[in-house]
């Protein structure tokens, strides 16, 4: 191609002058300045391909060449026309390469949800299934931990050692946006008694993981499908917002729905509790091709919807008495609910209804998973973190708390006025106002958790702006009442906020 030939990006065909060219073909009716724009537009272009564009990396390659022989190919076809190809191994390579292939293949769709996360926005749970499988990836085929070692990494690991993992920047910040964003999230979906042990690595329902080796297996069934389109493809080409509009799709079930197209379907088409899904033809039009998928996930998220709307209806709201707090809804009072809405299809059944149905929160000092944390000393969503010499310890957030929630109690043993002052000189007596009582949190370990160290001793101080208080509540035990003091939110709890409250010193 001789040096001057430039090509015009508007027909796309290699030009001797392309100023000749715009002005009698592409911009004939342009002006000079739109064809002067243009023209240094296509020129600047072809430096840059001069520059940069003829050069290509093996390891780029492989980003989007999934098995090594296509990838072998590719490479001869792009040098045979003139492009250079860089760091070319003698043979390629098979084992290592087809595992962490996973990682290259997810990466857009994960770099996508990575930018909503970090800009607040809520993401799919079957997005958030998969960045936390792509975190446990990394560890485990970048990084050659084990799948024990995956599984017992604990949060204090994370928060403390995790230079010891020698991560780079992204990665660091990918398993940091899990931990920040995500885990909470699992966190505040544990069922009372279950216990997070710590870990970071948490299942949906909060709990620890159990099979990191199948987490990552099912990252790479999710991407390395032989049934649909090309995966890479699919990732790159199902852009938010319209993707492919051209060419018949091949039906895929919901769960393999292309993530990002799915996120975007739900925003163009958002689930709502009247409405109706959109047709094929507004589906198609709209550049999302699995009509048939995106209609069932539609229905799915209408009909979780509809029960939660009639459950609200059901709820006994105070003075009404229309339901004894704690009993399920009578079958027949469910059927009258679902009888008053005009929905002729994807209507919820009233076992489907009954099913989601959940007790109301019982008042604190009735509440069995209150007392279960306080005498076994479990309380989620919170860490221990060193502030450093002047400070010491403290307590964090590892999970949002609302106000007024409970966030953990001030553990100690409950002693006499006279004995309290006795023990004054220590920093771990909390003295209740204006009562005949102290509760006293010296020992520690205490004596009735001996591998335990409580939140509440380790709290900080903070007189102008804190953020718990602490209450004192006598709590219903089985076996017979019995003082406690928790700490309440003052207001919402982000993660990561320390949490504080005022001594009163
Ligand atoms: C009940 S302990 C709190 C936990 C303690 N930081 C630890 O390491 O276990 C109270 C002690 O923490 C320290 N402390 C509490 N709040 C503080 C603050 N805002 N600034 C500095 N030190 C504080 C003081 O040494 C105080 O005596």
């Amino acid at each position: 191609m001789d040096r001057n030939t430039v090509y015009c990006l508007l027909c796309n065909k290699p030009q001797l002058s392309i100023w000749n060219h715009l002005s009698r073909v592409c911009l004939k009716d342009g002006t000079a300045q739109e064809r002067e724009q243009e023209a240094s537009r296509a020129k600047a272009s072809q430096k840059l391909f001069s520059r940069e564009g003829r050069l290509w990396s093996v390891s780029e390659l492989q980003e989007f060449c999934k098995d090594a022989t296509s990838c072998t190919k590719l490479c001869s076809r792009l040098q045979s026309r003139g492009f250079i190809i860089t760091d070319t191994p003698q043979t390629f390579p098979t084992q290592s390469f087809d595992k962490k292939e996973i990682l290259a293949l997810a990466k857009k769709d994960i770099e996508y949800f990575h930018q909503k996360l970090v800009g607040g926005d809520c993401i799919p749970n079957v997005a958030m299934t998969t960045f936390r499988q792509y975190c446990e990836a990394i560890l485990m085929l970048q990084h050659g931990l084990t799948a024990g070692a995956v599984q017992e990494l604990s949060v204090q690991d994370w928060m403390e050692r995790r230079a010891s993992l020698r991560m780079t920047i992204q990665e660091e910040e990918l398993l940091e946006c899990y931990f920040k964003n995500i885990r909470p999230v699992y966190l505040q979906n544990q069922r009372a008694g279950s216990d997070d042990g710590g870990r970071f690595f948490l299942g949906e329902g909060g709990v620890p993981l159990t099979n990191p080796t199948g987490d990552v297996q099912r990252l790479r069934a999710r991407y390395l499908r032989s049934d649909t389109e090309d995966p890479a493809a699919g990732s790159a080409s199902h852009s938010a917002g319209g993707v492919e509009t051209s060419g018949q799709a091949r039906p895929i079930s919901t769960k393999r729905l292309p993530l990002r197209e799915w996120d975007a379907f739900q925003r163009t088409f958002p689930v709502t509790l009247n409405g109706e899904p959109p047709s094929k033809r507004r589906c198609v039009q709209a550049g999302f091709p699995h009509y048939r998928a995106h209609y069932k996930r539609w229905r799915e998220l209408q009909l979780k919807q509809r029960v939660q709307h009639i459950l609200v209806f059901l709820t006994p709201r105070s003075g009404t008495g229309c339901a004894r707090r704690g009993n399920a809804p009578q079958r027949a009072r469910v059927q009258t609910a679902l009888d008053k809405e005009t929905w002729s299809t994807n209507k919820p059944t009233v076992d489907a209804v009954l099913r989601a149905w959940v007790a109301p929160q019982p008042r604190i000092q009735d509440s069995p998973s209150l007392m279960s944390s306080i005498s076994e000393q479990k309380w989620k969503g919170l860490a221990l973190k060193d502030f450093g010499e002047e400070k010491g310890k403290g307590v964090i957030a590892l999970m949002p708390f609302n106000k007024g929630d409970v966030v953990c109690d001030y553990h100690g043993t409950c002693i006499t006025k006279a004995a309290g002052n006795q023990r004054r000189q220590s920093g771990s007596l909390f003295f209740y106002r204006d009562e005949c009582h102290r509760a006293d949190a010296t020992a520690s370990p205490c004596a009735c958790h001996l591998h335990k160290d409580s939140y509440g001793r380790h709290m900080n101080h903070c007189q102008r702006n804190p953020n718990v208080k602490p209450q004192r509540f006598t709590m219903n035990f089985p076996a017979g009442p019995r003082e406690s003091v928790l700490f309440i939110a003052l207001r919402d709890i982000v993660v990561g906020e320390e949490l504080l409250w005022d001594y009163g010193v």
